[in-house]
């Protein structure tokens, strides 16, 4: 990216930009191992000193791959026939996947706005930042729930939540990658 290339978001310095570029492409990565069918995610949790401690995707639990369907809730009137009763979230993986003693001050890089329980995890856990991708669920009540809480815990948690807006930056970032280049 150009030293003079305008910042798609005023309010970040360059190198937090770079680092939502690096560290969302990391999180696409992650989701595109996911084996649900219809939505991939991917989660990215990065400590304060820009160090990767925790990635994580939507599966199903250890153990239990293969045993449970991914049929959405819209497929079957009986919800122990869907995927929602079982699927672990991409952030819920990163976050009890840490590599570190805890993930207090960092930040989570998430494909897909998290739902109210992914929101209730992330204050908990001490996380004070999250970038998300996409919010195509905005219209669901679980949507809707994990914005008020990321909002009122914002204030006396300081927690920031924005959206990332740089995606043709990911695709040049992902496209200039040669793993044969000398
Ligand atoms: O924050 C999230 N993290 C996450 O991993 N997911 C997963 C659960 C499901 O496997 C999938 C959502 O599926 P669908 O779009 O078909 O409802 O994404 C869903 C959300 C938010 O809905």
């Amino acid at each position: 990216m150009a030293s003079n290339t305008k910042l798609p978001q005023d309010n970040l310095t360059r190198r937090q930009y770079k680092d939502d570029v690096y560290f969302m492409s990391v999180a696409l990565m992650f989701a595109k191992k996911s084996p649900d069918p219809s939505t991939q995610v991917g989660a990215c949790i990065v400590n304060e000193g820009g160090e990767i401690v925790g990635v994580g995707f939507n599966k199903m639990p250890d153990g239990c791959e293969g045993k449970f369907p991914w049929k959405h809730d819209t497929e079957d009137e009986d919800p122990l026939n869907t995927k929602g009763m079982y699927v672990c979230h991409a952030e819920l993986n990163a976050i009890v996947n840490k590599t570190s003693v805890d993930v207090k001050g960092c930040t989570i890089y998430v494909t897909l706005f998290p739902c109210n329980e992914c929101a209730k995890l992330i204050v908990q856990s001490g996380i004070k930042n999250v970038v998300y991708l996409s919010n195509k669920h905005k219209e669901r009540n679980g949507t809707k729930a994990a914005f008020r809480i990321l909002d009122e815990a914002s204030t006396p948690k300081n927690i920031i939540c924005r959206q990332f807006e740089s995606k043709q930056d990911v695709r040049d970032l992902l496209d200039s990658i040669d793993p044969f280049a000398e």
